[in-house]
């Protein structure tokens, strides 16, 4: 989460962390959640219902639906409207701060509503500090004026975002994500990747990547940001969980060198609407995978968290919230064996120079 030393960054902005209410010290961050969603939208992702399903779809958020929510979360166009939230979302930034949690990176960008004032207001009334995205999410997304766009230009947008404020306001955000790639990366995706790379070689500040849904997907972007000049090892892969199974196919990706990212805590879903061929694991599934990678000497470089990016995950309508991986995750990881200075050691991307204490204190 830290503005590194870029050619255009501005001398006080160096090593700092760039908050929607302005720059704080790295030490100042406490535990941190790399990748969530205060406020968005998502139809850009509706699934349609099964037949037969068009009533539960249409119906109210209800208790008694959500089971049928958890495993068709895409389907139920208002469950997409994160947005409508913002009340429930600020008492959950209440109760994760009670729970010990510090700093939340919003990983929203242009394409899923990404709305600055709302955050900086949610940062303000309970505490957390809150790190915005800059940069674009998946090609469904562009517009037609950002498809036209050239490298260069989406790279000054970028880089602006960052500097200067984004969305026409004076708000700005500290990293670069989630980027927004399919699988195929299409062409616009790949030159929002490339402006990606050259912002991030200006700012050196971190970058955060959505892979398409494929286990191809994630060694791919990396090698376009790779070309690009992008820095591997500021670079966060997200959604690791839901793309990457295979433990040989996730080693060689590892060796790239980004961060891994296990960030859909809390989804117990039996099929992954979005590819059918994926068993989505569950979250006693997410900690073993940690512990593998753990033993394999990658406890430097995981991320986890939750992406809450619908309405079913708050705790409003049942859901597990923004504390499920303090309250119940890092528990469970210490029941399973992990040791408190590897919990510790799962860290924010920051290039290693986090306090990483302050992320998962000893008293787990
Ligand atoms: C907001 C977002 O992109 N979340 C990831 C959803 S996905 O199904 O894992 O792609």
């Amino acid at each position: 989460m830290f503005i590194g030393q870029g050619r255009r960054t501005m001398p006080e902005q160096s090593g700092k962390v760039q908050t929607v209410l302005g720059l704080i010290e790295p030490g100042q961050l406490g535990r941190t959640m790399t990748h969530e969603h205060l406020t968005m939208t998502f139809e850009c992702s509706h699934v349609p219902p099964a037949p037969g399903d068009e009533g539960l779809a249409a119906a109210p958020i209800e208790m008694k639906h959500l089971h049928w929510l958890q495993q068709n979360p895409y389907s139920h166009s208002e469950n997409l409207l994160l947005n409508q939230e913002i009340e429930a979302v600020k008492e959950e930034l209440l109760c994760y701060r009670k729970a010990g949690g510090g700093s939340i990176v919003e990983n929203t960008t242009t394409g899923i509503t990404r709305n600055l004032p709302v955050l900086r207001k949610l940062a303000k009334e309970t505490g957390v500090h809150i790190i915005a995205g800059a940069g674009y999410y998946v090609d469904v997304t562009h517009s037609d004026e950002t498809r036209k766009m050239t490298v260069e230009k989406l790279t000054d947008i970028i880089v602006s975002e960052v500097l200067h404020g984004a969305d026409g306001t004076d708000i700005r955000c500290g990293v670069i994500g989630e980027i927004g790639t399919s699988w195929p990366i299409t062409e616009s995706e790949k030159k929002v990747l490339r402006a990606t790379a050259h912002a991030q070689t200006q700012l050196g500040c971190p970058v955060i990547i959505h892979p398409g849904r494929n286990k191809a997907a994630p060694g791919e972007a990396i090698r376009i940001l790779q070309e690009a000049g992008g820095n591997i090892s500021k670079t966060v892969m997200s959604h690791l969980d839901r793309t990457l199974f295979d433990q040989q196919e996730l080693l060689e990706f590892a060796k790239m060198g980004s961060y891994l990212e296990y960030d859909l805590f809390g989804t117990e879903m039996l099929n992954y609407p979005f590819n059918l061929d994926v068993d989505m694991p569950s979250d006693s599934q997410r900690v073993q995978a940690l512990a593998f990678l753990i033993r394999e000497g990658y406890e430097d470089r995981i991320l986890i968290a939750h992406d809450i990016h619908t309405k079913h995950r708050l705790t409003k309508y049942g859901g597990h919230g923004f504390s499920h991986i303090l309250k119940n995750i890092v528990p469970k990881m210490l029941s399973r064996g992990h040791r408190s200075h590897q919990i510790q050691s799962i860290s924010s991307p920051d290039g290693g120079s986090a306090p990483r204490d302050d992320l998962y204190s000893p008293e787990f």
